[in-house]
């Protein structure tokens, strides 16, 4: 049954909630991986929209920019004293949930604070340094953030050019902002909020560049809020979207900080000036794979909500005829609009099935580390970056598909959809450009096939074992498991032609590096076929593992629409191996699978159990009574207070006044 259900709704809404076949709070405890988080963040939506002053002080849309910051701060101090009566403050997942839910996804001044700030101390500080900063962070007694990017520098770490030169004669680290290049830009919550903050910047010890570290730095005082002498900060104007945050530039002369201020866990500066290098090179990059592993259960929960908007408002929408003439029909009826949203929806649970997977992988891989092995440290970065780029494109295509499937009401802002947009789009960029970490997994996989060229497959790990497989032939009677030889093919494929135009252009003489640069293209998309079959393949092992014979027919329902659209999709990589009858099969099927999903469209997005106030969408109301609160919500534009503005008054009206045309 559809727990979503209730008297006043919309009747062509509860006509969908009733043709679904299974009960939506047990498929949410499928996508939220057990009954009780699932139960959770029912029970905080409650309790938060029982409280008056956690409420929207007016639609986002018709705040300023000033006033979305001071919104979300407002928020962010009244949930600060009520936490601990509303969520388990030892859970990391209903932290983000409430902010969401109360905040919302245009950022916040502890938008960093939590998921950027806290980890870095936690897992890269010593004993003393947590006992000394993380209690203060967690009671928020200080706001922090995360500044690594430079106006300059992003992308390539080991150009930044941010420097913290230890002094012996005064045990402390000298911080410098050499260039107008080097001053760190982009940090959320830096801008005004932000009292503390993670600073990546080269170590030298005795003129030698041990390169990034990071070090605990105070930017402001803790009573005035002023910035301390040496730092120059600031926020660095409106964005895209994401503008209740304020995104900083940060500056330092000759700013000096302790000794202890550097994150020494792993990499150490000895007070005699002796540098002690960490168990992995790459171990202060943590922090950010750490990020990029929860990107794509984020993004899979960004894409739910613009299809959760765009699939109420497709079923209350009627426009058009099918056969009968007298009722406009529900455009979700068409299957040009099941093609359009239906791929999107089983890509959100893959991604969000795929995102849990890899937050259990970071999670097991920290306590790996923090007991000496750091041997998977190579396997999940490979993982997380392919993820974050394939995940965070495909999130924003399916964003924008949904706001055309919404026609003109999805342009306005009462939609929502565009900010959903623009907030998800940024995770094409933060956490590394899409290209540039695709070009780390590509580095990967080009190291594996090299090891099967050297006769040393059996060394590859499971991930990639199939890239030594040689499948020709496909069987017609197409089930999940053939598919995903279809997709092995195609990935293994492209990841052979890649790594083989690298290699000759290398024989013919080209450096290593415009060797790489000249396959980059071909590269990029060996990334992004491996990292499609890894999405494939949990989807089809998670729905494997379900229980629940309900859930499980609608979640095969959805894998059919899934492993179909996906191979159709990358239909040029399969030539060699599928006949034009087998793709017609494919297609036709297809067809078939949307209809099958059809009658649970409206269920499905409903799991999300995404409330009304977290979605702040007047076109995906839970009740799909669009149209009436459509002309409120328009009634309430702040243009609208007066019904002759300034604008007509002292222009328009003269002109009209003055026109001899
Ligand atoms: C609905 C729910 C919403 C929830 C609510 C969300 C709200 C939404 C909040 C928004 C929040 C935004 C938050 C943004 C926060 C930032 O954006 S912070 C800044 C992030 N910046 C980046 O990601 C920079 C990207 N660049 C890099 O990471 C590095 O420069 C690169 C690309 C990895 C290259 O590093 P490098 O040191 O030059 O290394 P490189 O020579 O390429 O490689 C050397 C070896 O190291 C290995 N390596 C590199 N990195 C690693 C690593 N991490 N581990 C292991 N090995 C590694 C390589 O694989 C390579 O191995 P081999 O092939 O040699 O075996
Ligand atoms: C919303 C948002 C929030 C952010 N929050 C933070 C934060 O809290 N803290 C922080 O430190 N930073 C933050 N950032 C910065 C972010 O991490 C960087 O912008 C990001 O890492 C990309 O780096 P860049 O801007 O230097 O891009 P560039 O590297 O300049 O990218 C420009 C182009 O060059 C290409 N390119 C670059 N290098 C290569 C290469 N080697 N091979 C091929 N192509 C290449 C890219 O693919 C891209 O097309 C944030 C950014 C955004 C948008």
């Amino acid at each position: 049954m559809n727990q979503s259900i209730k008297p006043g709704d919309n009747p062509d809404l509860t006509e969908e909630r009733l043709s679904g076949t299974f009960d939506t709070n047990s498929m949410a405890a499928v996508i939220y991986g057990s009954d009780k988080l699932a139960q959770r963040r029912r029970e905080i939506s409650e309790a938060v929209s029982r409280i008056p002053e956690l409420q929207d002080s007016k639609p986002c849309p018709f705040m300023t920019r000033e006033e979305k910051i001071l919104e979300g701060s407002r928020k962010s101090a009244i949930l600060n004293r009520l936490l601990p009566g509303l969520i388990d403050l030892d859970s990391f997942e209903e932290t983000v949930f409430i902010h969401q839910e109360v905040i919302g996804i245009e950022g916040h001044p502890l938008a960093l604070h939590e998921s950027l700030f806290i980890p870095p101390i936690a897992t890269q500080g010593t004993d003393e340094q947590q006992k000394k900063w993380l209690g203060r962070a967690q009671r928020r007694e200080i706001i922090g953030c995360y500044a690594q990017t430079e106006l300059g520098h992003g992308s390539n770490l080991r150009a930044l050019e941010t420097t913290a030169t230890f002094d012996i004669s005064s045990q402390e680290f000298i911080l410098n902002s050499p260039t107008i290049t080097s001053l760190k830009w982009w940090p959320g919550a830096l801008g005004k909020s932000a009292n503390w903050s993670i600073v990546i910047a080269n170590l030298i010890v005795h003129d030698k560049n041990h390169g990034p570290h990071p070090f605990m730095v105070q930017l402001r005082d803790e009573k005035s809020h002023e910035p301390l002498p040496g730092i120059t900060v600031g926020d660095i104007g409106p964005k895209m979207a994401f503008n209740g945050a304020d995104n900083g530039f940060l500056g330092f002369e000759n700013y000096r900080i302790p000794r202890e201020n550097m994150l020494m866990r792993h990499s150490k500066v000895t007070p005699d000036g002796g540098y002690i290098r960490p168990p992995h090179a790459k171990i202060g990059y943590s922090g950010m794979v750490r990020v990029r592993s929860r990107m794509a259960a984020e993004q899979g929960l960004f894409l739910a909500h613009a299809l959760t908007i765009a699939v109420r408002y497709s079923a209350i929408r009627r426009q058009g005829y099918l056969e009968d003439r007298s009722r406009e029909v529900k455009v979700l009826d068409y299957q040009t609009q099941q093609h359009r949203l239906f791929p999107s929806i089983a890509r959100a649970y893959a991604f969000i099935f795929c995102g849990f997977e890899t937050i259990r992988l970071y999670d097991q891989l920290l306590i790996d580390v923090q007991n000496g092995n750091t041997s998977g440290m190579a396997d999940l970065h490979a993982l997380t970056s392919g993820l974050k780029s394939v995940v965070t494109h495909q999130t924003g295509e399916g964003i924008e598909q949904a706001r055309m499937a919404c026609g003109g009401h999805g342009y306005s802002m009462a939609s929502y959809i565009s900010e959903i947009y623009g907030v998800a789009i940024g995770g094409c960029t933060y956490e590394g450009e899409n290209m540039v970490m695709l070009l780390q997994l590509a580095r990967y996989l080009v190291k594996s096939i090299e090891m099967i060229q050297n006769g040393k497959s059996k060394n590859l790990g499971p991930m990639v074992a199939y890239l030594a497989a040689n499948e020709s032939e496909i069987d017609l009677n197409l089930g999940p498991n053939e598919y995903l030889k279809v997709f092995q093919y195609a990935a293994r494929s492209q990841a052979w032609r890649a790594t083989e135009k690298f290699q000759k252009l290398r024989n013919s003489g080209m450096s290593k590096e415009q060797a790489w640069n000249q396959a980059s293209v071909e590269l990029t998309r060996a990334s992004r076929l491996h990292t499609r079959l890894y999405i494939m393949s949990t989807f089809i092992n998670h729905v494997g593992s379900v229980v629940d014979q309900k859930i499980k027919k609608v979640l095969i329902d959805l894998l059919n629409v899934h492993i179909t659209y996906e191979v159709m999709d990358i239909g040029i990589y399969v030539q060699g191996l599928l006949s034009s009858d087998q793709m017609d099969l494919i297609r036709n099927q297809l067809y078939v699978s949307l209809e099958t999903i059809r009658p649970n469209a409206v269920s499905l997005v409903d799991s999300f159990q995404i409330s009304d106030m977290q979605l702040r969408s007047v076109l995906g109301r839970r009740d799909g009574n669009v149209y009436e609160n459509l002309f409120k919500w328009a009634k309430s534009c702040p243009l609208n207070d007066k019904d002759v503005l300034e604008s007509v008054t002292k222009y328009l009206k003269p002109m009209m006044d003055k026109s001899k045309l």
